[in-house]
């Protein structure tokens, strides 16, 4: 058999004249006319002038065939038989239960997990259509069947997988803790990776002529600044609502400036969810929260990409903030698929992590998930994107956290506050969300659940520079009943040499003093 050897041409996909690509008997099997490092390529792909990546991906050969994914009722019986296309405007299955997108495993077992692993590592880093985007450069297990010239992608995704070597080192005594940025992104949050599936399918369905005039969501800022980028990206109206005052100024700005309709009301996250469902239930507005699952299809590679990024060894942890719930059913069915389809023999423990003050999965955890299900009024928390008390996405967390042995944390307001300005003092600019995440993780290594030397991933969740103000309190110790430990405020100094003298002076003892 030869080896995948992915020529200068082809650097996304290998392409006909270089290769027969054959589904795998025994295993994945490519033809492929080799290179010898004698004969180095003799031109170098350029497009022509007048056309641009879009145009250079239609021209493109499609390769995999065959492959297709559908709605199903979430977790239903194998004898159930209700289905829908992804192509229908369909939210709720008919019981009112949520939805799944099914993908097509049969077909994609065709191909066995070396090809998968080899496939995406080739789109890895490049510019090409749309494989350029971590979601994107998964395309055969998020939309299979979307046209290339439907999507609508800012190349999201690839986010950094950053060693988190000092806190680990200083603080938990960990080698191999790890936080991936999933906030380091377009519009400064994980949501982008779901809303640029969403928002494609629905540019899809308008050029289908189905009746979308816009799409809306309610939000706590992340999910309504994705999609009100995504939305003016493509030219499609996008409408939120947002609870009044309860959102950061940096997340309220982000969709006035992308040119959405901005509804202020006076309620809160689990308020506006409640409404956005009874509007999109009558006008033709497409739903963009996660009840909606495609949004779960873009989340889920962020999973895939933590492995790829691995070298496709399997973490033991991954810590995932929780609020509406969405995020840590993508994360299982990421780890999941590649499990399924051969990249990786095992799956990692998943643990959710919820601000105490908006903690209704924690407390249903701590029953043994046994009673039903009590939604509660989440209190305000500095984690204001899951002060949220009515998840949408509850069994699909359940059914995620029961499926990896996975665990439930809370956090504190202090708590979360003083891990976020820890983790910051060793070079992180994390949001207060990824603050609960890592005292999960504070937590677990004190009762030696996670040990030293478990390789551990932290998921940051949204940019730190959307939550200035939260550090600004902190810092100035401007927060009731909160010792804020490890403020760091600004020291006024006059404009003068001997003062400025003066305080460096203090400053620098008192650091030394700290060292013996
Ligand atoms: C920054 C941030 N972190 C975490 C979450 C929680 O994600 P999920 O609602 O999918 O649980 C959200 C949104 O809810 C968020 O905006
Ligand atoms: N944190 C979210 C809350 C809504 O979550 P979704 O994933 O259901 O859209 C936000 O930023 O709005």
């Amino acid at each position: 058999m030869a080896s995948l050897s992915f020529l200068h041409s082809a650097t996304y996909f290998p392409s006909h004249s270089q290769t027969s690509l054959k589904p795998h008997s025994s295993a994945v099997s490519f033809t492929v006319r080799c290179t010898t490092s004698s004969s180095p390529p003799s031109h170098k792909h350029r497009r022509s002038p007048d056309e641009n990546i879009r145009d250079e991906a239609r021209r493109r050969p499609h390769q995999l065939q065959n492959l297709s994914a559908r709605y199903v009722p979430f977790d239903a019986p194998p004898s159930s038989t209700e289905s829908y296309s992804l192509d229908e405007i369909v939210y709720r299955s008919q019981s009112g239960g949520l939805l799944d997108v099914q993908h097509d495993f049969a077909a994609l077992k065709r191909y066995d997990g070396e090809f998968w692993r080899k496939l995406f590592d080739s789109r890895v880093g490049k510019t090409n259509w749309p494989y350029g985007s971590g979601v994107w450069s998964k395309k055969e297990w998020v939309l299979p069947e979307i046209d290339d010239d439907d999507i609508v992608s800012a190349f999201e995704g690839n986010s950094n997988l950053f060693w988190a070597e000092r806190f680990g080192k200083q603080y938990l005594q960990m080698n191999d803790l790890w936080v991936k940025h999933c906030g380091i992104s377009h519009t400064g949050s994980f949501k982008d990776l779901g809303m640029t599936v969403l928002v494609s399918q629905v540019n899809r369905l308008r050029k289908m002529n189905k009746p979308v005039v816009g799409v809306g969501c309610a939000s706590t800022g992340d999910t309504s600044a994705a999609l009100s980028a995504y939305c003016a990206a493509a030219g499609i109206p996008s409408i939120v609502f947002l609870p009044a005052d309860k959102i950061s100024m940096a997340q309220l700005v982000q969709p006035i400036a992308n040119g959405a309709f901005v509804l202020s009301i006076d309620t809160d996250f689990d308020g506006c969810m409640h409404l956005i469902r009874e509007v999109t239930a009558e006008l033709p507005i497409y739903l963009a929260n996660s009840l909606n699952s495609l949004r779960l299809e873009g989340q889920k590679t962020a999973a895939i990409e933590i492995l790829q990024q691995f070298k496709w060894e399997v973490p033991d942890w991954v810590i995932v903030p929780g609020g509406n719930l969405g995020n840590i059913y993508a994360f299982y069915k990421g780890f999941h698929m590649c499990k399924e389809l051969g990249l990786v023999d095992r799956i990692p423990r998943l643990v959710c992590a919820q601000a105490a003050n908006a903690n209704p999965l924690y407390l249903h955890y701590k029953s043994g998930f046994n009673e039903d299900f009590n939604p509660l009024k989440a209190n305000t928390t500095f984690a204001s994107a899951i002060q949220i008390g009515d998840p949408v996405s509850i069994d699909r967390a359940v059914y995620a956290l029961k499926k990896s042995n996975g665990i439930v944390e809370e956090a504190t307001e202090e708590e979360l506050m003083d891990a976020t300005a820890l983790a910051d003092s060793t070079g992180m600019f994390i949001c207060p969300h990824t603050g609960v995440a890592l005292t999960a993780l504070m937590k677990l290594r004190k009762s030696g659940v996670i040990e030293a030397n478990d390789r551990t991933v932290v998921v940051s969740t949204a940019h730190g520079l959307k939550f200035t103000q939260s550090k600004i309190d902190y810092h100035s110790k401007n927060i009731k009943e909160m010792a804020c430990r490890l403020a760091n405020p600004p020291v006024k100094v006059k404009a003068k040499f001997g003062s400025v003298m003066d305080v460096l002076k203090e400053y620098l003892e008192n650091n030394e003093s700290k060292k013996c």
